[in-house]
């Protein structure tokens, strides 16, 4: 079984627009309304391909019981925390050509004791749990160094991490050993404090992140694949894609992919490459179940292009 935690889950709202022009009103000519959030995705995308989920997070306000309630139309189990605030509402504008611009609200602010409720949400279910994915921004109220104390208590009842923040949460958490840690290319340059121009840059700064406490490093790399970085040697993986339609939650799928097929070698690394490349086909943030992933297309290699550029992460769309 797959936990997920979200501590700043959010309903994903996706209007189709006819362009971008600012100070103008823009009629949307499509909308569709999501669960959101990256663990929430990461759940999403375990139950899609049948596998088993439960997803934990701070629920608060008409939001948060909409959250609830497609999460639960989708089968997914969900253990919410009551929260006095209500949950976020995360805007994706689409222009015609596919661009997507992406408004993240910061998420209402939790209070000392339902921080407190949600790591307990958490810890309670540990045992039960081959992994957890603890992913996504933190909200504001209980500090960087909350990921940091979930690693190291759910370590205590014997659970397997996997993280995927960024900033000074993932700096935090790093010291705890969590055993897989998942950056896109931003996420990774930023931990680094270094910008990171080809394949071989991302391989060093994923050995680094190693040396910081992660175990194994699963690297999204957008359009240019993923790279996994651990004891048991590097591997590169990509995939082609016909159609990129949206990369919201790509990584997540990815995230979940990798999980679901073991969490460690190049077998998981070719199921994560499945899965992003089979997101990023899909509408908004739609997760892809089993029909919808093409194993035979991936790649996986131990023979890394370290030369290879990487695409300015600013020009690959949001996440
Ligand atoms: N343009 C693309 N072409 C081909 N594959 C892609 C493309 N964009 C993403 N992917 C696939 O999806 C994976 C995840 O994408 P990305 O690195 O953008 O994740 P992310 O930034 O963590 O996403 P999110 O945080 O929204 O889940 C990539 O590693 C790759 O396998
Ligand atoms: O603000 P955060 O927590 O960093 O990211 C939240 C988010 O952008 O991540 C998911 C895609 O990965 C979306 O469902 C959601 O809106």
């Amino acid at each position: 079984m797959i936990l997920t935690v979200t501590p700043n889950p959010s309903l994903d709202r996706t209007y189709e627009v006819p362009g971008l022009r600012r100070g103008a009103l823009l009629r949307a000519e499509g909308d569709r309304v999501e669960p959101g959030g990256k663990g929430v995705n990461v759940s999403r995308a375990v139950a899609a391909t049948g596998g088993r989920t439960t997803a934990v997070m701070p629920l608060g306000g008409a939001e948060g019981a909409l959250l609830a309630r497609l999460l639960d139309e989708q089968g997914i189990e969900v253990a919410g925390v009551p929260l006095a605030g209500s949950t976020r509402v995360n805007i994706t504008l689409v222009e015609p050509d596919g661009t997507l611009t992406k408004v993240n609200a910061a998420g209402p602010a939790l209070t000392a004791a339902e921080a407190a409720a949600l790591l307990l949400a958490v810890r309670s279910r540990a045992a039960n749990a081959d992994w957890i994915a603890c992913c996504g921004s933190l909200p504001r109220g209980p500090g960087p160094e909350w990921y940091a104390e979930l690693v190291a208590r759910t370590h205590r009842a014997g659970a397997r991490i996997a993280l995927d923040t960024s900033g000074e949460a993932l700096t935090a958490a790093l010291a705890w050993r969590p055993e897989v840690v998942k950056p896109n290319a931003e996420e990774l340059a930023e931990a680094v404090g270094r910008s990171l121009a080809t394949v071989g840059d991302a391989v060093k700064a994923a050995e680094e992140l190693r040396a910081r406490g992660a175990g194994t490093v699963l690297a999204s790399l957008g359009a240019d694949g993923q790279l996994l970085v651990s004891d048991g040697g590097t591997y590169w993986g990509h995939a082609p894609v016909a159609t990129v339609r949206s990369n919201v939650g790509a990584g997540d799928a990815s995230l979940a992919g990798f999980l679901a097929a073991g969490g460690h070698g190049p077998a998981a690394l070719a199921a994560a490459v499945a899965h992003g490349a089979a997101a990023v086909g899909l509408p908004g943030s739609a997760m892809p179940g089993t029909a919808d992933l093409d194993p035979a297309s991936v790649v996986t290699t131990a023979d890394i292009p370290v030369d290879r550029p990487l695409a300015d992460p600013r020009t690959g769309g949001p996440s």
